[in-house]
């Protein structure tokens, strides 16, 4: 699918948890009028429970062939909207996919920022629970060099939703 023209790639979206793939993703789909996949909700919905659950009753490595499957298939499809979780990038196989078949675009959002969102984030992200602040921060800052693989960075500290959503759209359109 590598010839693909770049206007009809599905575009993926990569960061931390918590930065705004899910929400600023259902943005940017709304704006192109493409589907919206988000890799998260369809994991859940197969195993009809929260991803905290999925990692409680199946264990993580479970729930990581099953996010690196969905990718797989997901990436092949063109015009999509696709948000990833957090830890996705973590397997290369999916890093590989993703930046060879689809435009991938990285969620940057500084500590500062993200440490604001922490009470939003904590009971539903199962990584995060039992961590310290110290720990979080230390898993904050060993996953940014996976994120730098990608096509287009966005700095989304100063941007509400909809001005991030406008401003990667914007930016691929000069890409
Ligand atoms: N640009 C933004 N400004 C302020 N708050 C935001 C912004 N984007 C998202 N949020 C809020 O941050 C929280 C996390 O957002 P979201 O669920 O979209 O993150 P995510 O990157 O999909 O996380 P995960 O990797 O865990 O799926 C939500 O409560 C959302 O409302
Ligand atoms: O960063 C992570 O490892 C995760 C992020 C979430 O999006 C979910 O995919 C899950 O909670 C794991
Ligand atoms: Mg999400």
């Amino acid at each position: 699918m590598n010839n693909v023209p770049l206007k009809e790639k599905s575009i993926v979206l990569i960061g931390f948890m918590g930065v705004g793939k899910t929400t600023i993703g259902q943005a940017i789909a709304k704006k192109l009028q493409r589907e919206f996949i988000d890799i998260d909700e369809k994991i859940e919905k197969e195993y009809h429970m929260p991803t905290s659950d999925i990692f409680k009753r199946y264990g993580e490595k479970t729930f990581r062939k099953k996010e690196k499957d969905m990718i797989e298939h997901f990436s092949m499809q063109k015009f999509k909207v696709i948000s990833v979780g957090g830890g996705a990038f973590l397997q290369k196989e999916i890093r590989d996919i993703c930046l060879a078949e689809c435009i991938v675009v990285f969620l940057d959002l500084t500590w500062d920022s993200w440490k604001e969102r922490i009470a939003l984030l904590i009971d539903s992200r199962p990584v995060l629970q039992g961590k310290s602040i110290d720990e979080i921060k230390e898993l904050y800052y060993s996953r940014q060099p996976i994120y730098k693989e990608n096509h287009l960075k966005i700095q989304t500290d100063d941007l509400d939703t909809e001005e991030a959503a406008d401003a990667i759209i914007d930016s691929l359109k000069t890409t």
